[in-house]
């Protein structure tokens, strides 16, 4: 009995460890999971490794991204989510995604990692469409860091790199250069020394949401993705998390095209475009001293709701208010 009891245990364990190893290859927080989960049961989705073409070794390699007349649903008998986008974003840009709850900024997220059924058009990265392209290969090119990555129970090391890939110098250079390791290993209420050998609990219960996304954001570093996905955190994060999360995006993924999901609007406020969307559809696409200086614009409504319209102006660039002028 207990020779049976051990290997139910064994495979049991084993079962689990597959489905963590999964969700943290995928980079998904388990919120993202249970949705994918949850669509997957009401959505006809596709083979996820149905017979696409591989793409060459350096895909995506400057990680411009297209998206041409592009509308996109949850169900194939469903109605359209995301409907003809038609946008072109540069190698490297930052773009921040605003919109009203609802506006289908995390399902266009979802589009970039082939999570919803293209029902018109299609997306491009580096010339190449996704609907052509390999699953696998796109959820493992392309990085999506959601609003609190999973941890699993482990090391810090097997957290970074679950398949022993690379080379510890590869994952504690990853570790620095996120912040992490200046961040402490756990409150903080002593300078914790942390290493690639510290324990994780598991999801990360030790850690704070803040040095979760910046051990999401170590393994986007480790993976050296081109193009890099943050749904950003809506629950606060401290003062000092939240900083060094803004700097990780703009200094260490200097060279990546980044697509930041914002819930606050000076996340985003200095990055290069900003995407506002509304009902599913592209409303406003510029950058955000055009948006902010744009007579009745949509983002510019938004920042002046938040009674704070000269200092994110200011943050953006902008001089003296461009308030109520047109440009
Ligand atoms: N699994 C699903 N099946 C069908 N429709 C869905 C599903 N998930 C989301 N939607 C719909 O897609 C639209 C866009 O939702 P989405 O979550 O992308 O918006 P959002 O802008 O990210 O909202 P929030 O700011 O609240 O996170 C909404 O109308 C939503 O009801």
């Amino acid at each position: 009995t207990s020779g049976f009891l051990l290997s139910t245990a064994l495979e049991f364990t084993s079962r689990i460890l597959y489905v963590v190893r999964a969700i943290n290859k995928n980079e998904l927080s388990l919120n993202s999971v249970q949705r994918i989960i949850q669509y997957s049961t009401e959505v006809e989705v596709e083979e996820p490794h149905c017979d696409r073409k591989d793409p060459p070794a350096h895909w995506p390699d400057s990680g411009r991204i297209e998206f041409d007349n592009y509308s996109a649903k949850y169900a194939e008998d469903g109605e359209d989510v995301l409907h003809e986008l038609s946008l072109s974003i540069k190698p490297s840009e930052k773009i921040g995604i605003v919109g009203p709850s609802g506006c289908g900024k995390s399902t266009l997220s979802l589009a970039l990692l082939r999570f919803i059924l293209t029902s018109n058009g299609s997306i491009n990265i580096d010339g190449r469409a996704l609907s052509d392209t390999n699953l696998d290969a796109i959820r493992s090119r392309l990085t999506l860091v959601p609003q609190d990555p999973t941890l699993f129970s482990g090391t810090l090391r097997s957290n970074l790199d679950p398949h022993g890939a690379q080379d510890d110098s590869v994952l504690w250079a990853a570790l620095k250069r996120s912040g992490f390791a200046r961040a402490g290993g756990d409150s903080g209420d002593e300078a914790a020394e942390v290493g690639l050998d510290s324990e994780v609990a598991s999801g990360g219960s030790n850690f704070s949401q803040g040095q979760r996304q910046l051990v999401g954001l170590a393994r986007a570093l480790v993976r050296s993705s081109k193009v890099i996905i943050m749904d950003e955190a809506t629950a606060s994060l401290d003062d000092e998390s939240d900083k060094l999360v803004q700097r990780v995006i703009r200094e260490e993924f200097e060279g990546c095209t980044n697509l930041t999901v914002a819930h606050r609007l000076e996340t985003v406020i200095d990055f290069d475009r900003i995407l506002v969307l509304r009902a599913g559809r592209v409303v406003e696409f510029d950058t955000p001293l055009a948006l902010l200086d744009k007579q009745d614009g949509t983002f510019r409504e938004m920042v002046e709701a938040t009674g704070n319209f000269d200092a994110l102006r200011r943050a953006a660039g902008g001089g003296e208010s461009g308030s109520g002028r047109e440009q």
